[in-house]
């Protein structure tokens, strides 16, 4: 890999507008055989998804994904999204019992149109082989498989059958993965996402690190077809993390999927917990950054994301800090 950067080095070139109004910006993305309003999808995570958000982002046209720690939920639930004429979207992990689970499915008919392997290191041979059980058991599910950081886990991932990939090892918020263990895509996410978008010959999703609403705009750039979003959706009023009053002011909870909170024992520990301050209605921040990804495409010269693609970029180290 020849250039090393991160989301804050970089910055976009526009080019000349084609558009009377950014409203005439059209921000839906297909992923496998569906349509969604943004390119954007919530963490599968406990504090930031729940049923309820899920039914929601559903009904309303967004992708969203279920988490994966109420195990035994999943069966009833995407019986439920079904017969509400709604998409169902599990995660799964790659444990001994997720076998005979996927089975069930498949026995009971229970076909959910997408399914996520939610593990740490992806680059392995258990979410290759649980990739080979989804495929053959669930064959029509899109299978989005994670979390990698390299050409050739994307490449194995793509040839076990995954539909996706999503790349990502320790640039979240709340991830201690590079502190703990040295390892990760922390500090340069975006140049780990080009590097594997550039080997990808399915879609990508970029998973962690977005702090900016311009930060979506740049990974659909560099190659992204999706952009898997945590602590920016932390913290509305419908977010399941606890309600937590401080000094008088308003914060809600956000813990990382491998942290003690999530755990309830000290084992592996990769992420921490923080308190994010309220930030009001979930649909209020979905309507901002479809709007602000709007302008991203009149910047970008077009008309729909594509446009994104086309424009080229600068790197400019810590340009956050200019001009804000
Ligand atoms: N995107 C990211 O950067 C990260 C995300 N996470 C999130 O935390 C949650 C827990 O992840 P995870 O621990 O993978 O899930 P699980 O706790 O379900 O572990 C899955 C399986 O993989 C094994 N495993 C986990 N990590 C490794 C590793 N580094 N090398 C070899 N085997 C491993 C586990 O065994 P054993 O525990 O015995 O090793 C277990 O059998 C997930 O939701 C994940 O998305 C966690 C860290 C980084
Ligand atoms: N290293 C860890 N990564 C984690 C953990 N829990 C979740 N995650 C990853 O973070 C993103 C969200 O990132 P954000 O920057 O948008 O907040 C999420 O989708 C996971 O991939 C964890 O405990 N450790």
């Amino acid at each position: 890999m020849e250039t090393i950067f991160d989301y804050e080095d970089i910055q976009l070139i526009p080019r000349k507008c084609i558009v009377q109004s950014r409203s005439e910006c059209d921000t839906s993305v297909t992923l496998g055989s569906h349509k969604f309003k943004l390119p954007v999808v919530p963490a599968n995570m406990q504090t930031i998804i729940d049923e309820e958000i899920a039914y929601y982002l559903a009904e309303n046209g967004y992708f969203y994904i279920m988490h994966r720690f109420q195990p035994e939920q999943r069966a009833d639930f995407i019986k439920g999204m079904h017969e509400r004429g709604l998409i169902a979207s599990i995660s799964v992990g790659v444990k001994e019992d997720e076998y005979p689970f996927i089975q069930q499915l498949a026995d009971e008919e229970l076909i959910p149109e997408f399914i996520t392997i939610d593990i740490a290191h992806g680059h392995s041979n258990a979410v290759i082989q649980m990739i080979q059980h989804i495929k053959k058991q669930l064959p029509q599910t899109f299978v989005i498989a994670g979390n990698v950081a390299t050409p050739d886990a994307v490449r194995d991932l793509e040839d076990a059958g995954a539909d996706a990939t999503k790349v990502g090892v320790g640039p979240g918020k709340v991830c201690i993965t590079k502190i703990k263990t040295g390892f990760g895509t922390a500090g340069w996410q975006l140049a780990a996402l080009k590097w594997c978008a550039e080997a990808a010959s399915k879609p990508i999703i970029a998973d962690g690190g977005i702090r900016t609403h311009g930060d979506i705009a740049k990974s659909i750039h560099f190659g992204a077809s999706m952009i898997m979003v945590g602590s920016l959706f932390a913290g509305h009023e419908e977010s399941p993390g606890r309600t937590i009053m401080q000094n008088g002011k308003l914060y809600k909870e956000y813990f990382g999927s491998a942290s003690e909170f999530q755990k309830g024992e000290k084992k592996n520990v990769e992420g921490k917990r923080m308190l994010v301050e309220h930030k009001g209605q979930l649909q209020d921040t979905l309507t901002e950054m479809e709007q602000d990804l709007q302008s991203s495409i009149s910047y970008a010269g077009g008309n729909n994301l594509a446009a994104l693609r086309e424009v080229e970029h600068v790197i400019v180290k810590n340009s956050i800090f200019n001009g804000d």
